[in-house]
């Protein structure tokens, strides 16, 4: 995929000040953004996060997933090392768009699974491409990486573009009486490196998380 870098700033962030470089995909016009801290040029493995857009957990709180507790996680972690990278891909609903990943949230409302739903609406259970990330990691420089994440498909796609994956760092945090059924299925169906006892127990300020099954 061809990628054009457009433009870097400062983004201060409760944990750190970033630097934020934003790129766009040539054929698409689609836009995608990489957060980093310190510097790559020691060619060390950098801590790195690669995290798909998630509208509803990263930006409005849902707790239908575990999005929005991984990407906060993340950036504390790069910011505790004070070096890394957290790469922010507009790939939304594991690559079928906002809209479609309501129709999805609305069967998995009458009792299908986050797979099923997918399947239903006439999708693959994950759409994503991650080609966007070769040049991203070209422009900054990075070759080895210590991945925070628990899908092993990613750590198969970056080695596919001749980087290392020198370690995985597994990210188990926000599982919620909301998104249990959710991250069980991500391990039974979609081969994610997780259970249930991974995770801190944490229970949201909810009326109803108690009443949850
Ligand atoms: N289609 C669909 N997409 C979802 C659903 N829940 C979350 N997503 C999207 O899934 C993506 C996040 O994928 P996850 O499978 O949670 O995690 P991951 O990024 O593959 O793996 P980790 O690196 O371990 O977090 C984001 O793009 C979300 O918008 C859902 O029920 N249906
Ligand atoms: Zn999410």
């Amino acid at each position: 995929m061809t990628l054009r870098f457009i433009a870097s700033s400062k983004l201060p962030t409760p944990w750190a000040t970033f630097t934020m470089h934003g790129f766009e995909e040539t054929s698409s016009g689609q836009e995608h953004v990489a957060l980093t801290l310190g510097s790559f040029a020691d060619q060390q493995p950098v801590l790195a996060r690669i995290h798909s857009e998630c509208l509803t957990g990263d930006a409005l709180f849902s707790l239908r997933c575990d999005c929005g507790f991984q990407l906060q996680e993340a950036l504390k972690r790069i910011a505790a090392e004070k070096r890394g990278a957290l790469f922010y891909l507009r790939q939304e609903g594991r690559g079928i768009g906002l809209l479609n990943k309501i129709r999805a949230y609305h069967l998995q409302d009458q009792g299908a699974d986050t797979v099923e739903a997918n399947e239903r609406l006439g999708f693959a259970a994950d759409q994503r491409d991650y080609s966007m990330l070769q040049p991203m990691l070209e422009h900054l420089g990075i070759q080895s990486v210590r991945l925070m994440t628990n899908n092993p498909r990613k750590l198969k796609a970056l080695e596919g573009y001749g980087l290392t994956v020198a370690d995985r760092v597994p990210l188990t945090t926000g599982r919620n009486p909301f998104n249990e059924d959710y991250l069980s299925t991500k391990a039974s169906k979609l081969g994610h490196l997780m259970q249930a006892t991974d995770f801190e127990p944490f229970t949201p300020h909810h009326p109803d998380a108690r009443r949850q099954p």
